[in-house]
């Protein structure tokens, strides 16, 4: 798209506004210039033949009168002769010099010597007519006055001929010249109409061009831009270079535009924060190579990747570490694959990498192999290295859903069993695994109406002095109470609430009656019972969890030691500098903690040693195999030691039998838990078993 030319060389233009003004007024001036000339030339030719046929009509018509006299006169005369009757002949002497005496006639008198000689004639043929009648008697002299007077009729006769015809002559000559002049002068105006006209043709034709050029041809190139603009193509270097300034204006605006909507689709289609496609870009694309790909018979692969425990990065190294670690892992992912794929983040930290055109599932399993490591390699933020991976889930077009949704859907519940499988590692979309993610969805949403119809329970499990007699504390196990009464054991439903943000509700929950409970025992005179508490990572991780404990410990004026928070040895290990920050937060408080499931997970001593710990709590399945097992044995005895060198007390769980009891004893446990001591029981059970303390001692074994 062409950018506006501000930042390119100024193109000078033209105010087409002024232009216009100039054409409007240019084009005034030559039609009244125009019209002026031809009128001009018009009018005076006009006034010309007019003023010519006035003058030539009056003149032409005193001649014509004349030439018609004097036809007649001829005639007379030609009558006198031959009339013999005198009263007759004298009539037509005296007509003769009637006419002679017409005012037409005077005109000739220079030229033909018209009207006296006529008068003269008249006069002389009557005189000589009446002297012959005077002399009736000599026949000879008559007929020698007649011939005299036909003599003298002749020549004036000839005379007045020739004066009739020269006059006739001079009229037509008139006529032609005037006939000329009037021709003459209309061809001058058509000469003047067809050169305004021609003028015109051609100024109209330049005008035609310049406005095509400089007007139409822009406004049509402008208008297809922004058809283009609409139908959402790039038109960056489409726009035309004008030499007006309000076509300058326009192309301007336009470029703004497009450079406007460059930056929205942007903003809707680009992921901010790593430069990747977002959703919407994902799912226009992913809607595109299923098209393609289903057209010519090819396979897609749609992978799901989920950062693991990004959250816990996030929490505790801020928001400013968790960004840098997106970026940096956007960037690897982009690195591992070819050109016509396509990586896109959803949002926090799920990515979604699209491969088109692969031969089989084997193709995907290798892009998604090199993912995994590209993601493990560690990473160096703010000085910290941390170590990433991502869970993968794979799905194939067409075998594992015919559009979009689907397909994002199966990749999401295949990634979700390899995070269930322990993370780093991918997993392919298999049918079964839909049956799994709606029985968790179901559980889910169950879990949400439980916690608003307030259905969980809180169960106690007494720990024991090594005697086995001596309830020393206790631990707070949920259950799950459903509208028909059946409990449900927290192993089916932790794991869930764990997977969701469900887990802060219910931990809450739990924090809270937990409390309750400890102040209810302080009431009843129970006030050296310390009560443990399950904590779920997303809690340990939870910045707002030591505020929360604070008021809960004030609220209920509680010893905070009395209150024992637990986290599984694998939560804690997951990352070790975290994991002090946050159980420091907590001992700040006072509270005790203890790390659970003690033996389960990888354990750095280093570290080990400088949580602010309490009490470890050996894992159940060391304690079973206990009699049967050497190593298991070992490992218990290990463990005690180890507690012991911390400082720390070792708390047995699972202790099912006496034998068990015994050896844990021997070992040099500080406290047992287990059905041989007590199964978890609800607090009015474990109130009375306090109660009983003050009792004589009954054997374990039996509550
Ligand atoms: N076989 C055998 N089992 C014994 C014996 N003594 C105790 N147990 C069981 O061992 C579990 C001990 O709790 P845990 O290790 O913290 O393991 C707990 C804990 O990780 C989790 N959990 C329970 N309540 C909560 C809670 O309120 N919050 C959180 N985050 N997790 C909880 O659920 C797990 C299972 O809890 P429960 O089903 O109550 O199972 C309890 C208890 O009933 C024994 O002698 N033999």
């Amino acid at each position: 798209m062409s950018r506006p030319p501000t930042d390119a060389q100024p193109v000078r233009r033209l105010s087409l506004r002024r232009l216009s003004l100039w054409l409007a007024l240019g084009a005034a001036l030559a039609l009244l210039l125009g019209v002026g000339v031809v009128a001009t030339i018009a009018g005076s030719t006009l006034e010309l033949a007019e003023r010519g046929g006035q003058n030539t009509a009056t003149a032409r018509m005193e001649e014509l009168r004349a030439v018609g006299n004097l036809e007649r006169m001829i005639a007379l005369g030609d009558q006198f002769q031959t009339e013999t009757e005198p009263l007759r002949w004298r009539k037509l002497a005296l007509t003769m010099q009637a006419l002679a005496l017409h005012p037409s006639l005077g005109d000739l008198v220079d030229e033909v010597g018209g009207a006296t000689t006529a008068f003269d004639t008249a006069t002389e043929l009557l005189a000589m007519r009446e002297a012959e009648i005077a002399r009736p008697r000599v026949p000879d002299e008559l007929a020698r006055m007649a011939e005299r007077r036909e003599a003298f009729w002749l020549a004036r006769r000839a005379q007045l001929e020739e004066a009739a015809d020269r006059v006739a002559a001079s009229i037509v000559r008139e006529i032609s010249q005037a006939a000329n002049e009037i021709s003459r002068g209309t061809r001058v105006v058509l000469a003047v109409t067809l050169g305004g006209a021609l003028v015109a043709v051609l100024g109209g034709g330049a005008l035609v061009v310049l406005m095509r050029r400089h007007l139409l041809a822009p406004l049509l190139k402008v208008s297809d831009v922004l058809a283009d603009l609409r139908r959402g193509k790039d038109v960056e270097g489409n726009l035309p270079t004008v030499h007006s300034e309000e076509l300058g204006e326009v192309v301007e605006a336009v470029g703004r535009l497009s450079a406007t909507q460059r930056a929205l689709e942007r903003a809707a289609l680009y992921d901010a924060l790593t430069g990747l496609s977002n959703r919407y870009g994902l799912e226009a694309r992913l809607e595109q190579a299923i098209g393609q790909a289903r057209r010519q018979s090819r396979q897609l692969a749609l992978m799901f990747l989920d950062l693991d425990r990004f959250k816990s990065v996030n929490d505790s190294l801020g928001h400013a570490s968790g960004d840098a670690l997106l970026r940096i892992i956007a960037d690897r992912l982009s690195g591992c694959l070819r050109e016509a794929d396509l990586v896109a983040r959803l949002g926090g930290d799920e990515f979604v990498v699209l491969l088109g055109d692969i031969n089989g599932s084997a193709d995907a399993g290798l892009v998604a192999r090199k993912l995994l490591e590209a993601a493990a390699r560690p990473v160096r933020i703010e000085g910290l290295e941390l170590r990433s991976s991502v869970s993968i889930g794979i799905c194939l077009f067409p075998d594992d859903g015919q559009d979009g949704g689907t397909l994002m859907k199966h990749a999401d519940i295949a990634m979700y069993q390899a995070k269930a499988a322990g993370r780093a590692q991918f997993r392919f979309f298999e049918a079964a695994m839909n049956e799994a993610v709606v029985q968790r969805l179901r559980i889910e949403s169950e879990l949400r109406q439980a916690l608003e119809r307030n259905e969980f329970r809180l169960y106690f499990q007494p720990q024991m002095a090594p005697d086995g007699l001596r309830i020393v504390a206790a631990e707070a196990l949920i259950r799950w109470q459903r509208e028909d009464g059946t409990l449900i054991s927290p192993a089916a439903f932790i794991p869930i609430a764990e997977e969701s943000e469900l887990i802060s509700a219910i931990g809450a929950w739990v924090l809270r009656s937990a409390c309750e409970q400890l102040a209810d025992w302080q009431t009843r005179g129970f006030r050296n019972i310390r009560l443990a508490v399950n904590l779920s990572a997303r809690q340990l991780r939870d910045p707002q969890l030591p505020g929360e404990v604070e008021h809960l410990l004030a609220q209920h004026r509680l010893d905070p030691a009395l209150l024992e928070l637990e986290v599984t040895e694998s939560v804690a290990m997951e990352q070790p500098e975290v994991t002090i920050g946050n159980l420091q937060a907590l001992k700040a408080l006072g509270v005790s903690l203890a790390i659970d499931d003690f033996g389960t997970g990888y354990s750095s001593l280093s570290y080990l040693k400088l949580f602010p710990l309490d009490r470890l709590k050996l894992d159940r399945g060391f304690v079973s195999d206990i009699e049967s097992d050497p190593n298991d044995a070992m490992i218990c005895a290990a463990t005690v030691g180890l507690a012991h060198s911390l400082r720390l007390e070792l708390v047995a769980e699972g202790v099912e039998s006496g034998a068990q009891h015994a050896f844990l004893c021997e070992l040099g446990c500080d406290l047992l838990q287990g059905y041989h001591f007590h199964r978890p029981m609800p607090a009015g059970a474990f109130v009375v078993l306090l109660e009983h303390q003050h009792a004589p001692a009954s054997p374990p074994g039996q509550g």
